[in-house]
């Protein structure tokens, strides 16, 4: 997309479009390349009808998603501009706010799960199976469907959109919801005050996630609360898995993971902090050569140990206890890989270096660690703005939950420097075959 819509200051009198007409001919060019796609593979077009699939539009062809991105992008920029400075400036945040309480609250008396999945309910006898009152729950249910969650096919009765069908079959994206609103929306509250009081702390005890939950730290938090952690892993699992970060199959494609474990390497990959284990899981699927042992706490082995179970990789994806602020056990040492994903962002670079630090302890010659996790761009360094403002609001939630952020290649390897002179990235996978997420390998040089 030209730049004329985000940085350009002329008057549009020259030959150029104005940028109104010249992001509508944008949008029309994407929009066709992704129908075109879709009519030809027979698949269906977006809709929002109930029975339209959560992802309409393929992630696995390169040429599509970057249709679909800069769809994003020009769509983002063209609304922009139609609602202007001051009417932004005067609504803003106001109906996102009011569309978080709204979700929770629809989500929380069990709403979506209770609306039939092929047929529309009145209100009366939704509210008789939610026990919320028929007057306030018509007034949440207009609010979601102004937003396309659910739809009022007649007066007083509502039925499933996609959007709403999604949340009610997948409890992983219920869990989205309540992060944002439960955990994220306190802690996002109490920044002001986080940064007045600790503006230069790496702590993860002094962050706005501590003021608004009693001085715990995020991880302690969920330590005393398991069925918090639960959730949150529900939520990390769902968040992972479609457009919005790298979805596990990008993981397991993105990587020459084929290039590990047949040199007699052993091909053992250690999944540090690997949570219920679904991107070992993702790879092992892919590749049969490769064994993985899943790090986290001991509270998701059952979890983990099903969802190996289901998916026949028993004896290959293994669970293991472990805190990487300890040094690691004989049977991970020497591996062949140490792959953390969207863990060292979670922590500051005090912290990263002791995590680093054990694991390069734990290195055998050959070893080699794998990051995935946001490279942020230099400024306007070509990421769509679109992106660019969710990976912004990645590192700043890293900062109101642990004191920690999302890093620039700058700043990544500076890290490892400051760890030993000898990790270099040896290899760097972005876009277009990884989305939001980069693998940036790092080897002993
Ligand atoms: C953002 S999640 C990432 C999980 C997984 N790597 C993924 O990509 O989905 C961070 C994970 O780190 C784990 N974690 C936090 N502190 C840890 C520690 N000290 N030792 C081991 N795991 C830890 C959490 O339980 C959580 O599963």
């Amino acid at each position: 997309m030209r730049s004329t819509s985000l940085n350009d200051n002329s008057d549009n009198m020259g030959s150029n479009p104005p940028p109104l007409t010249h992001l509508a001919q944008e949008i029309a060019k994407h929009a066709s390349i992704i129908t075109t796609y879709l009519q030809s593979h027979n698949l269906p077009q977006p809709s929002f009808a109930s029975d339209s699939p959560a992802h309409p539009i393929p992630e696995t062809d390169e040429k599509l998603s970057a249709a679909r991105l800069a769809l994003i992008e020009a769509t983002k920029a063209l609304h922009a501009l139609a609602i202007g400075p001051s009417e932004t400036t005067r609504l803003f945040a106001f109906t996102n706010l009011c569309h978080l309480g709204t979700m929770q609250v629809l989500c929380h008396f069990n709403v979506p799960q209770n609306v039939p999945l092929g047929s529309p309910i009145s209100l009366n006898e939704l509210s008789t199976k939610t026990k919320l009152n028929e007057h306030v729950l018509g007034r949440f249910l207009r609010m979601a469907a102004t937003n396309y969650f659910f739809v009022e096919t007649k007066p007083g009765y509502f039925s499933h959109t996609a959007w709403s069908k999604n949340l009610a079959t997948d409890e992983k994206m219920r869990q989205c919801i309540w992060f944002r609103h439960a955990e994220l929306l306190p802690a996002v509250g109490k920044l002001v005050e986080a940064v007045e009081k600790y503006p230069e702390s790496d702590d993860p005890k002094q962050t706005a996630f501590a003021l608004a939950f009693g001085g715990e730290t995020f991880f302690d938090y969920k330590e005393s609360n398991p069925d918090n952690m639960v959730r949150f892993g529900q939520f990390v699992d769902a968040f992972a898995s479609g457009y919005v970060v790298d979805s596990p199959d990008n993981i397991a494609r993105g990587y020459p993971w084929e290039d590990i474990g047949r040199s007699g390497d052993g091909g053992l990959v250690v999944d540090v902090g690997g949570g219920i284990g679904h991107i070992s899981v993702a790879i092992g699927k892919e590749h049969s050569q490769l064994r993985f042992l899943v790090q986290d706490f001991e509270d998701l082995r059952k979890q983990s140990e099903s969802l190996v179970l289901k998916n026949g990789l028993m004896g290959r994806v293994k669970f293991m206890a472990h805190d990487f602020f300890n040094g690691q056990p004989e049977e991970a040492r020497g591996a062949s890989v140490y792959f953390l994903r969207n863990i060292l962002h979670n922590w500051s670079d005090s912290y990263c270096q002791k995590i680093l630090k054990l694991l390069v302890e734990a290195m055998g010659k050959d070893s080699r660690i794998i990051i995935c996790d946001i490279v942020l761009p230099e400024a306007n360094g070509g990421m769509p703005k679109a992106q660019e403002e969710r990976a912004r609001a990645l590192d700043l939630t890293m900062l109101s939950m642990f004191n920690a952020k999302e890093r620039s290649l700058e700043e990544w390897q500076a890290l490892f420097s400051s760890v030993d002179e000898r990790l270099k990235i040896t290899n760097v996978i972005g876009r277009p075959k990884m989305r939001m997420d980069c693998l940036i390998e790092v080897r002993l040089m």
